[in-house]
């Protein structure tokens, strides 16, 4: 007979959990560590390049729950110092959003492509990500947690964006990390899966585009089914696809690039 599916809407998700969010000092990081800090985490770690505003977002989530830890993850060691004091510090490691991503502006050619930019941004978003996920994965197979690695992709990762050619080619990359590594680590219990945000309005696409947020929203509003009904892509939103991925809500998910594009790749 199936057991009852008992919907627990209040519950706290990430109860006990450490969790290290990459890129937590702005943008979809910021927003996913303060929508985990509502969870009763154990705690979080925001790892940045910004140490100012990675330190005010940690002390406005609350030191007892939320520290922040200088970390560029495109230096294998300082990502290798970083996994290992969180566990050093909090006991364990049940979570890494390997989110710290960049953009190389919005006009390259395959023509005229500059590959030191290119170098760079696979620094950050391939290389550095494969980084995150190695350690966050030796540390949980070390420490025997059945935990989430949840990598932010992007619409990029399924569609070449036009003008964005290197990171089209960093956020493809992402994916086949993420769908290598859950294939590997499954049977230590470890989930890998991704999220994938169309257009939304941080710093990111801001600077690319020389507006704000609003900007952002109007400009790409056309671009998704749901725009049609005047709905925009929120942090929140990609924040909430985070927090199912990362919880067990999704225990028995892995492998899997989750959309959080309103439909955009649907025509
Ligand atoms: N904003 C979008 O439209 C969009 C869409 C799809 C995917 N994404 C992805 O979302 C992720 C987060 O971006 P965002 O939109 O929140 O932008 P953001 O610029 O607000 O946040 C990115 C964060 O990554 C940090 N970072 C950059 N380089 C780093 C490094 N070497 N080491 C550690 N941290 C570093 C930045 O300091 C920043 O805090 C990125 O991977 C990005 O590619 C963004």
């Amino acid at each position: 007979m199936a057991e009852a599916i008992v919907v627990q809407n209040e519950k706290k998700k990430l109860e006990g959990k450490v969790v290290i969010i990459t890129g937590g000092a702005s943008g979809i990081g910021e927003a996913t560590a303060r929508l985990f800090a509502n969870h009763n985490p154990s705690m979080i770690v925001i790892a940045d390049i910004q140490d100012q505003k990675g330190q005010a977002v940690a002390t406005a989530i609350g030191s007892q729950i939320c520290s922040y830890i200088h970390c560029d993850v495109s230096d294998e060691l300082q990502v290798k110092s970083m996994v290992d004091s969180t566990v050093k510090s909090y006991g364990r490691l049940d979570i890494m959003f390997s989110n710290a991503g960049i953009v190389n502006g919005c006009h390259q050619t395959i023509l005229d492509i500059d590959l030191a930019d290119y170098d760079r941004l696979m620094d950050i978003n391939t290389r550095g990500m494969l980084a995150c996920v190695k350690h966050a994965a030796n540390a949980m197979v070390d420490g025997g947690v059945k935990g989430s690695i949840v990598c932010t992709a992007s619409t990029a990762a399924t569609s070449a964006l036009d003008g964005y050619l290197d990171y089209t080619i960093s956020k493809h990359a992402v994916l086949g990390l993420m769908r290598s590594a859950s294939q590997q680590l499954g049977k230590y219990g470890i989930r890998v899966n991704s999220v994938s945000p169309s257009a939304v309005g941080t710093s990111m696409p801001c600077k690319t585009y020389g507006t704000d947020a609003e900007g952002i929203e109007k400009m790409f509003m056309k671009s998704t089914v749901l725009g049609g009904a005047g709905l925009v892509l929120k942090v929140n939103h990609v924040a909430a696809a985070a927090l199912f991925l990362a919880s067990d809500d999704s225990a028995f998910i892995t492998g899997h690039n989750l959309m959080v594009d309103g439909g955009s790749l649907l025509g």
